[in-house]
Formats: C-alpha cells, sequence, structure tokens
C-alpha cells in the first residue's frame, strides 16, 4: 500500500533535505510538502522532481502558526487522503536571535566548551511576539500548531490494524530549566525556542501513553547544529563565512556539528526505517556526524518525567478547547 508522509516547513533547511532523502529510499511514497510560502513550496517541489521525476509529491498550504490554517489544512488532508502514515513535524522558527559573546568567549576557554558548541545552553536568548490568535509566536508555530494538527488528524493517524508516526524535530538546546508550567507560552522568559523544543519532548512522551493503544508512535529528533536558513538568521552573513573553516574543525570535537541539512536529516530519516513500537519513547535521537564525515544515529535519553509531561498534556488540551472557543 502508498505510504503516506506529511512533511511541515518542507521547503528549506533539513526538512527539504529529508524529503530528498525519502524519495531516494522510496520512490513510490506519496509526500505532501506542508508549507506556509506556496511559491516556496512550489519551488521546491520542482527540485524534488527534478531529482525524482516519477515521485508523487503534493504541496498542502499550512501556517501552523495559524489556528485557522492548521483546522483547514487538516480538512484539506482528510478529503485528500485515507490514511497518514508519517507525520514529520519539522516547522520551526527562531525569531530575533541574539548570542551572548561574553557567556561564549568565557565559554571557548572552559571545561564546558564542547557542551556549549552541542547545546548552545546560556548562548541565545530571542524576542518573541503575541501572534494574531493572541498566543506567543515560537510557542504556537513550534509546539501548539503541531499538537493542534495532530490531534485533528487523529482518525488518519488511528486506523485499524496500522501504526503511524509523528516525529518532532526537536533541539539539543531543548533545556528543562527553560520550561516552566507556570508560563508554558514563555511569555516572561528570554529563551522561548528552548522552552518550545523542551515542550515538545514533554508532549511526545505524552502522546506517547495516550495514543500508543491506538497506533499512534510519537518520537522526537536533534539534527544537530545544521546551516539553514535559522542558523543564518543567528548572525550576519559573512561572519558566518568567515568562520566556516572553524565550523568543520569543530566537527573534529564534537560529532553534534552535522552541518549540512543532509546530516542534520539523518535521524529522521532512520526512524523512517524503524518499526515505531521498538523506539523509546524517552530518547531522543540525534543525528551526529564523526570528524571523517559519517552520518549515524543516536539515541540519548531525555531529561523529562511523566508527571510534568501529563500536566502539559492537559495544559494543551485547555488551550485547544480555549482558542476553538474564540474561532
Ligand atoms: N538548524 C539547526 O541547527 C537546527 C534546527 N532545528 C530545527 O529544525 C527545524 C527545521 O529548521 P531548519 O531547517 O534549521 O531551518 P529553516 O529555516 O531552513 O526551515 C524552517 C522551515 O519551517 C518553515 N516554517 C517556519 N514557520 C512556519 C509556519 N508558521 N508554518 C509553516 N512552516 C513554517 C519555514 O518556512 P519558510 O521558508 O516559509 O520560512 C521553513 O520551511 C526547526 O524546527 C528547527 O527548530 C533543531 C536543531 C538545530
Ligand atoms: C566560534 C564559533 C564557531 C561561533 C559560533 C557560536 C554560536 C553562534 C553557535 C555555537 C553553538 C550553536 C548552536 C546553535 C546556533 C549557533 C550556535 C549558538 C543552535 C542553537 C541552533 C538551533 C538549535 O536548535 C540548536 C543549535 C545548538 C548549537
Amino acid at each position: 500500500m502508498e505510504r503516506i508522509v506529511i512533511v511541515t516547513g518542507a521547503n528549506s533547511g533539513i526538512g527539504l533535505a529529508l524529503c530528498e532523502r525519502l524519495l531516494t529510499q522510496d520512490s513510490a511514497l506519496r509526500l505532501c510538502l506542508a508549507c506556509r510560502n506556496m511559491q516556496r513550496a512550489e519551488a521546491a517541489r520542482s527540485a524534488l522532481l527534478t531529482s525524482h521525476p516519477s515521485a508523487h509529491v503534493d504541496l498542502l498550504h499550512l501556517d501552523v502558526g495559524s489556528v485557522r490554517s492548521v483546522l483547514s489544512a487538516a480538512q484539506e488532508v482528510q478529503a485528500r487522503y485515507s490514511k497518514v502514515d508519517y507525520l514529520y513535524l519539522n516547522a520551526g522558527i527562531m525569531p530575533n536571535p541574539q548570542v551572548d559573546l561574553k557567556t561564549l568567549f568565557k565559554g571557548l576557554f572552559s571545561r564546558n566548551v564542547v557542551h556549549m558548541f552541542a547545546t548552545a545552553e546560556g548562548l541565545l536568548t530571542q524576542q518573541d511576539r503575541v501572534n494574531s490568535d493572541g498566543l506567543q509566536e515560537v510557542f504556537a508555530t513550534n509546539l501548539f500548531g503541531h499538537f493542534l494538527l495532530i490531534r485533528e488528524l487523529e482518525p488518519m493517524l488511528c486506523q485499524a490494524d496500522l501504526t503511524s508516526s509523528v516525529i518532532w524535530t526537536s533541539s539539543s538546546n531543548a533545556c528543562r530549566s527553560a520550561f516552566s508550567l507556570e508560563d508554558i507560552q514563555h511569555k516572561d522568559g528570554k529563551e522561548p525556542y528552548s522552552s518550545s523544543k523542551y515542550a515538545s519532548d514533554l508532549i511526545s512522551l505524552a502522546l506517547n501513553r495516550h495514543m500508543n493503544s491506538q497506533g499512534l508512535y510519537s518520537s522526537v529528533v536533534c539534527p544537530g547544529m545544521v546551516m539553514t536558513n535559522l542558523t543564518y538568521g543567528i548572525l550576519p552573513h559573512f561572519f558566518w563565512t568567515l568562520i566556516m573553516p572553524i565550523m568543520w574543525l569543530i566537527r573534529l570535537f564534537t560529532n553534534t556539528f552535522t552541518i549540512t541539512p543532509y546530516n542534520g536529516a539523518e535521524a529522521l530519516h532512520w526512524l523512517f526505517l524503524q518499526k515505531p513500537q521498538c523506539l523509546d519513547p524517552r530518547s531522543k535521537y540525534h543525528s551526529l556526524t564523526s570528524g571523517f564525515g559519517k552520518n549515524y544515529t543516536q539515541p540519548q535519553k531525555m531529561d523529562i518525567d511523566d508527571s510534568l509531561s501529563e500536566e502539559l498534556y492537559s495544559a494543551l488540551i485547555e488551550l485547544e478547547k480555549e482558542v476553538k472557543r474564540k474561532l
């Protein structure tokens, strides 16, 4: 039977590289690029069809940061397909990032240097804003829109005698200290990105608890440090060009510098090949690249607990009711 794969944020970076890899793996699958900008989506589709002329590539308009858009995209999916086998929740933003240069400089000469380059912990802040649904934009895009999409697609993901995989592109920057149950949208802090990624780790665990019995399995991935539009937005272009040789050098000391979108998509691709029932719901699957350029996937236990994940799950269900009431 034809497998249906939906990828959010598929028009660039890790999402687009994943699509290339999936089509190389299985040219018979039906790939749906779920994007907010249809011009960019069409360009991505053309690029994919150039390398895979007989592939089935569909486009879906989806702005994960808008409740209305998520609801109508989910309706469109139900009208087009009879089931969804893989749902890659990959779209993400990091608006107005600021690097704390003092911490970066200090870190360079500390014992924590490898950890700092792997996680960027304490190094990055962002300026968030409220979107037209009245939600914090980073939370809405990176977490809540995707959560709503899963909820709306439940009948498509939970089919009798079939399993489905929901795969979140999380990050090594997901940090417990950035997340608070009292402020799930991270209105009051300066690390909304880190908070939203930690929340996706928690939600994945809760989804497994609630949905495994219906055939839905959720996993989280860390693609490593990848050069994409998102990372190019952190520092000026000329700076990245200048430090590029250093980046390749850093790879000799940390396997988390995957650098290219192809390498970053390694764990996302690897999960496509696994039986979802055999995966560990408490592990994050990391894309890693050795100093010699060899790609591999490694699971690492996450710093998450059941009660926090359950409380966040309940909070999102409540928020879902609230936003739907307001429509
Ligand atoms: N690059 C890195 O080092 C790392 C990235 N990640 C995560 O990987 C994922 C992919 O990012 P990456 O490839 O790096 O960066 P890109 O900016 O290249 O890709 C992000 C994708 O998400 C899309 N997107 C953003 N907002 C929305 C929205 N509201 N609705 C629909 N699509 C949207 C973008 O579309 P558009 O082109 O229209 O903006 C783009 O296609 C993100 O979740 C990111 O957090 C995690 C760890 C490290
Ligand atoms: C000298 C030199 C190489 C400087 C670059 C320092 C920083 C700009 C990077 C060090 C660790 C990086 C990192 C990310 C962005 C760029 C760094 C802060 C991410 C936060 C990008 C998005 C993620 O989800 C995780 C990445 C972790 C590492």
